[in-house]
């Protein structure tokens, strides 16, 4: 069984897994036959240094496009270019297409082929655990090779994937496999907080900087001196801050607010978003300088649907932590547990810990959910109700309401509370206050 202690430390998964590296050659536009050949799972191509394939065509975007493998197939995405992408007849703007290849592409005046190229090794964790993350499937175990790779050196490192896949928990076992491991993990969630407090978040102030400044604050960066700074949700940072921020990454220096003494810092800056910050850049949202500043090394952390291997593994880990000990399968049974991992997750390992944890104080899967009567209902859903009193019917309705329309604001705002909020035209509070009541946060 997955989620024995033994097993999490289990070393025979080996340490390497297969992998087919993707070719790209440009076969009509200015720079006919350049070609490019990457061992990576994907492969980008545009105008801007770091692409695997730069380009000095004038009508693609800095960071154009994208390829991946998802299995068989791969996945071209634009990154929101200007131009769009073309595949066939179909044109991408800011989209995705699954394909086969080989695949002609034209963007710009350019016109790319992409192919398999070599069969190889990429490296892979031997465990099927790293730091608090669990997870067996190819792309996890290649994530926690390149994560503990990482880890020993001081470069900054951008973590990208969806809400609740687990980034705040890559940021922190690559602290902790850091040589800072003795210093603190400081945490600022840039979306959490008014633009009007970030700069003094980030940096601090003194005394009297400005009204309410009654006395002097440390930000972040002084806070995090020795460790690692973890800058949550990057892409919500104001233009106006990018500029500071990439000052202080640049002269290793900041200022707090207010301040006229340099202090210099002492940090390793962990960063990490749901957004395509590639995109951002495309759409002048972010700047290209303080992006190469922050993903010296990016690190893409798959959505559950990607990994499904990985559901069964993860339930097993959620039980032992609710302290129960029955395996998943005595618990559901297996028509229960194919469902588990048929779902498709849009909030990611979080919805699935609390689907776990509200399976187990239901007594009940809890992934039941999608399925319970509509607040519309039909007759039978009226029938139903008639059983038990007004008082008591018109309760179980509001509740059932609540439930669904929480979650279905929270698939919206791709688990984004402070999104959801503001979708809803809702105080956050209280969406925290029924997140809680009906099992979700
Ligand atoms: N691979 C994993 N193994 C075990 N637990 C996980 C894993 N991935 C995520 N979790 C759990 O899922 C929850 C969400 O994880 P985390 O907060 O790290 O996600 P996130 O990507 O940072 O989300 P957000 O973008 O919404 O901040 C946490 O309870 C975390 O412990």
């Amino acid at each position: 069984m997955y989620g024995s202690n033994d097993s999490t430390e289990r070393t025979s998964l080996g340490d390497a897994l297969p992998i087919r590296s993707l070719r790209v050659v440009v076969i009509a536009g200015p720079e006919q036959g350049v070609a490019v050949t990457t061992e990576e799972e994907s492969l980008r191509v545009g105008t801007a240094e770091g692409n695997d394939l730069v380009l000095a065509d004038r009508t693609i975007s800095r960071f154009h496009l994208e390829v991946r493998r998802t299995g068989a197939a791969v996945e071209v995405r634009d990154l929101g270019s200007t131009n769009g992408t073309r595949v066939g007849r179909v044109r991408l703007v800011d989209t995705a297409v699954e394909v086969e290849l080989p695949v002609e592409i034209v963007v710009g005046a350019t016109t790319l082929r992409v192919e398999d190229g070599a069969f190889g090794m990429r490296e892979a964790h031997a465990q099927i655990r790293c730091g608090d993350l669990f997870g067996a499937s190819p792309p996890m175990r290649s994530l926690f090779a390149s994560l503990t790779k990482v880890a020993a050196r001081a470069t900054p490192v951008l973590v990208h994937g969806e809400s609740g896949t687990g980034k705040e928990l890559v940021a922190r076992a690559i602290h902790d496999a850091s040589p800072r491991h003795r210093g603190p993990f400081v945490v600022l969630d840039c979306g959490a907080i008014s633009p009007a407090l970030l700069a003094s978040e980030l940096f601090g102030h003194e005394k009297g900087a400005f009204t309410g400044a009654e006395r002097r604050h440390l930000g972040v960066f002084e806070r995090a001196r020795g460790g690692t700074l973890f800058l949550d949700e990057i892409g919500e940072l104001p233009s106006e801050l990018q500029p500071a921020l990439l000052g202080a990454l640049e002269r290793g220096r900041i200022r707090r607010v207010g301040g006229a003494e340099e202090i210099a810092i002492d940090v390793r800056v962990v960063s990490a978003t749901h957004r395509d910050l590639r995109a951002e850049v495309n759409r002048n949202t972010f700047r290209l300088d303080l992006y190469y500043r922050l993903a010296v090394v990016t690190l893409r952390v798959p959505p559950l649907r990607e990994r499904r291997d990985d559901v069964r593994l993860l339930i097993e880990h959620f039980l032992r932590s609710a302290g129960v000990e029955t395996s998943a399968e005595e618990l559901f049974g297996r028509d229960t547990l194919a469902r588990f991992e048929a779902h498709a997750w849009p909030g990611n390992v979080r919805e699935l810990r609390n689907a776990v944890e509200a399976s187990i104080a239901l007594g009940e899967p809890a992934i039941e959910i999608d399925e319970a009567p509509g607040v519309d209902g039909g007759a039978t859903g009226v029938d139903a109700l008639l059983e038990l009193s007004y008082r008591d019917a018109r309760a179980r309705l509001l509740a059932d309401f609540e439930q669904r329309y929480v979650r279905a604001l929270l698939e919206r705002a791709e688990w984004n509370v402070r999104r959801a909020a503001r979708l809803a035209s809702m105080d956050r509070s209280y969406l925290i206050d029924l997140m809680k009541k009906h099992g979700l946060s």
